[in-house]
């Protein structure tokens, strides 16, 4: 045994030398390497270590890239390098393979530390880059970790000492670094940013200076991305001053050719808002046999539609994946589209930028994308590595002619495709019909309506994205909404609101014809839509139900025709043709037929009568006879008397109404701050690389749940405060049975405000 360790030391020693000498080679290779002489094509052509080729052959990666093969050789050398390239056309690899082998030449071991950081704007990138670094590095002997969130910190906390490669998203990175006493970073040698111009935006400034005060100052820095928007500045926080720019002026706004692939097919369609989802159902019901992508501006408009279509049916698998999901959703989300072979993924732009999924072939951008980058990087999704793909962008009449100009700066000219009216499909009923039934939707769909509408107000190209002109009446009932909800946007002027109060108090005189939200409508302009009546109508479920299964035998009928020659289809329904209605053969329905209050409901005002001894009904109050009356005593005392008893009677009733009455407000009150903490911590789940959010009022309680149940009401403690709050079951029964319009409480301030909440109390 002793032997044979000896024999073993001495061959290790043997081993390590001829590494040493092995490694000095190589770096002498690369300083002499000279691409412009060297003209090699193949990744064995450069000096990279013959396990990191190895482990490049294994995964077929043999053929260099036009990134890799400028790129590669600079960042060998050891030059900070910012370098841009189309998407798909390899920049993981570009900037992987320099970082493990900068870490194998410095023999960089477990006992270093922390060798490189590479910082990724999504955690679906940054475990995509995390396994393309384990599939090329699986012959190197160094650890790498990926660090994202929504993953179990403490795990991450007990290896994290031991990684020499980190890859995360910045927000756990800086986090890591804030609590782990193990994370030394004192060492580090490259700083990799992935879509470079996306992480150092505004969105991460902070986050990102602060990890970078972390790191040493002298250190290798590689920028990559498929857009380069970032100023010098953003150079200089990262102290990248002396550094090599590599691709980057063909992806430039001056530069003379698209920054897109030239294997990609683009087009756009102008469409009229409302008719967005027609459009988009149709399309997706005329690409069955597709793999697509369909980009919306927020999470809450990819829930609402993912929710709604999947109800419809389009005869094709759906998927949702959006920054408010669980990361395990997420994950499972990913993993599935990319093994599909037909598909519809609706997605958030937190899928937009370098993810690789296979074989897309189709992006559709059923939301103007915020600026051009956002565009390139989207349709990006598809004609990858030199693959066919096909995208389309939805534009509306607002948004066509500002963007298409944007585009064009950028060089990117999409074919304008024209659907004729006449073959247009509409999916309208079905959506209200949808809504209707269902409270939950309702409640998506309000949601997706805000979201939508706040995304346009906040959009900061008011050349593309015109909020004044947004038609949000039609919009929401597109969507299947009975009205447009309410909504406050941040820094709409206070003027304009006042403007609204005076007029609304102006307006008051005629209360007969404020409506349920208080607002004053002339009813004899307004026009009853079939779907008013429908939201009107008593027994609602069983007629909806038939409702819906008439427009989806429609759907259904449709099926097979094609998009661009499809045939009107009027899903009209006249009143006469709908039919009688039927004894519900659900029991809950039955039940609630049946019920005491449906039943009354139907009899008109009730009248309350008492049974004498004989078992006769009298009215409760009778008129007695003159001589009766006078035989009882002195008229005066009789109703001093009458009236002492009524006032005793009904102080004990109210005693006991209020107590009942608290208690209701209590229970009401622990459901809505229930459905609020709840949706706070979906908030807090959400990553920050999602829909931008912002320009929104909510007030949510004081975050401790018996501090806010202290006070009966909110509004004991903040008079004066805007209350908007997910509805409970009762509430939303109420609603149903109304206009079904998003209800807002305001405090009310002025004389105006009362008159204007007295009117809508009476109203209701
Ligand atoms: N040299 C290569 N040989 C074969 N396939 C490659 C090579 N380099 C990259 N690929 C493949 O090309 C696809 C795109 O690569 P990658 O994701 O690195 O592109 P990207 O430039 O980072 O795109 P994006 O800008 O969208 O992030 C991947 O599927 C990858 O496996």
């Amino acid at each position: 045994m002793a032997k044979k360790g000896k024999t073993s030391t001495a061959a290790r020693k043997q081993l390590r030398q001829k590494e040493d000498a092995y490694i000095k080679e190589l770096e002498t290779k690369i300083e002499e390497f000279d691409p412009k002489i060297s003209r090699g094509e193949h990744f064995k052509d450069l000096p990279l270590s013959h396990q990191t080729l190895k482990g490049l052959r294994d995964s077929a990666f043999i053929k260099m890239t036009e990134i890799q093969k400028m790129s590669i050789p600079v960042s060998l050398k050891g030059n900070d390098v910012l370098a841009a390239a189309k998407t798909g056309s390899g920049k993981t690899l570009a900037f992987l393979i320099p970082v493990i082998e900068k870490l194998y030449r410095e023999r960089w071991t477990e006992f270093d530390g922390l060798g490189a950081l590479i910082i990724s704007p999504t955690r679906e990138l940054a475990m995509q880059t995390y396994e393309v670094l384990t599939k090329i590095g699986r012959y190197s002997s160094f650890s790498a970790g990926l660090v994202i969130g929504g993953k179990d910190v403490k795990f991450e906390l007990d290896r994290i000492s031991k990684i020499n490669i980190l890859v995360g998203t910045p927000g756990r990175i800086l986090q890591h670094m804030d609590q782990a006493v193990g994370l030394n970073t004192s060492n580090l040698q490259v700083l990799v940013l992935d879509e470079a111009d996306r992480c150092l935006d505004m969105g991460f400034k902070k986050t990102l200076d602060a990890i970078v005060m972390n790191l040493p100052p002298v250190r290798q820095t590689l920028l990559f991305s498929a857009t380069q928007s970032q100023s010098l500045a953003d150079l200089a926080r990262l102290s990248l001053t002396d550094y090599k720019s590599v691709g980057t002026a063909e992806v430039k706004d001056d530069s003379n050719s698209a920054a897109t692939p030239d294997t990609l097919q683009q087009s756009y369609i102008s469409v009229e808002l409302p008719d967005k989802l027609d459009i988009l159902f149709s399309f997706i019901k005329t690409h069955l046999k597709s793999k697509m992508i369909v980009f919306l501006s927020s999470s809450k408009q990819v829930h609402f539609v993912y929710e709604t279509f999947r109800k419809l049916q389009p005869g094709i698998s759906l998927m949702h994946l959006h920054g408010r999901q669980k990361q395990t959703a997420r994950t499972e989300t990913l993993d599935k589209f990319s093994r599909a072979q037909h598909t519809c993924l609706f997605a958030t732009d937190v899928v937009a930028r370098g993810i690789d999924f296979p074989a897309v072939d189709w992006v559709v951008q059923a939301d103007c994308p915020e600026n051009v980058d956002t565009y390139i990087h989207r349709v990006g999704r598809s004609a990858r590595y030199g693959k066919q793909g096909k995208s389309l962008v939805m534009l509306t009449p607002q948004e066509e002619e500002g963007f298409l100009k944007r585009l064009k700066q950028r060089h990117i000219e999409p074919n304008k495709l024209t659907i004729k009216q006449s073959r247009k499909k509409s999916i309208k009923p079905q959506l209200q019909s949808l809504l209707f039934q269902d409270p939950e939707l309702k409640y998506l769909g309000q949601k997706a309506f805000i979201s939508y509408v706040r995304s346009i107000f906040i959009q900061k190209d008011k050349e593309v994205f015109k909020f004044e002109e947004l038609p949000t009446e039609e919009y929401a009932n597109s969507l299947g909404l009975p009205g447009a909800p309410k909504i406050k946007m941040k820094g709409m002027k206070s003027v304009e609101r006042a403007k609204e109060l005076k007029n609304t108090s102006r307006q008051l005189l005629s209360l007969s014809k404020a409506n349920d939200d208080g607002e004053i409508v002339d009813r004899s302009k307004e026009v009853r839509t079939k779907h008013d009546k429908m939201f009107n109508r008593k027994n609602q479920t069983v007629l909806s139900e038939h409702y819906l299964n008439i427009t989806k035998a429609q759907a259904d009928e449709d099926e097979e025709d094609g998009f661009m020659t499809m045939k009107r289809q009027d899903h009209e329904i006249k009143e006469e043709d709908l039919p009688q209605l039927i004894a519900p053969t659900s029991k809950r329905a039955l039940r609630k037929a049946t019920s005491k209050k449906a039943s009354l409901a139907g009899k008109g005002n009730p009248s309350k009568l008492v049974f004498d001894e004989e078992g006769h009904a009298h009215p409760i109050y009778e008129l007695e006879g003159e001589e009766d009356f006078h035989k009882k005593g002195d008229a005066v005392d009789q109703k001093n008397a009458f009236l002492l008893k009524e006032t005793e009677t009904m102080t004990s009733v109210d005693v006991e109404d209020k107590k009942l009455a608290k208690v209701k407000r209590q229970e009401k009150k622990r459901k809505r701050l229930e459905a609020m903490r709840r949706e706070a911590e979906a908030e807090m789940d959400h990553d920050s690389s999602d829909d931008k959010e912002g320009g929104y009022q909510v007030t949510i309680g004081t975050g401790n749940l018996s501090d806010d149940m202290d006070s009966d009401d909110d509004e004991d403690r903040h008079p004066g405060k805007r209350r908007r709050f997910p509805e409970s079951t009762e509430e939303s029964e109420e609603r149903r049975a109304g206009s079904g319009k998003f209800v807002e409480i305001e405090q009310p301030e002025t004389l105006e405000d009362l008159e204007s909440l007295t009117s809508r109390l009476i109203q209701s």
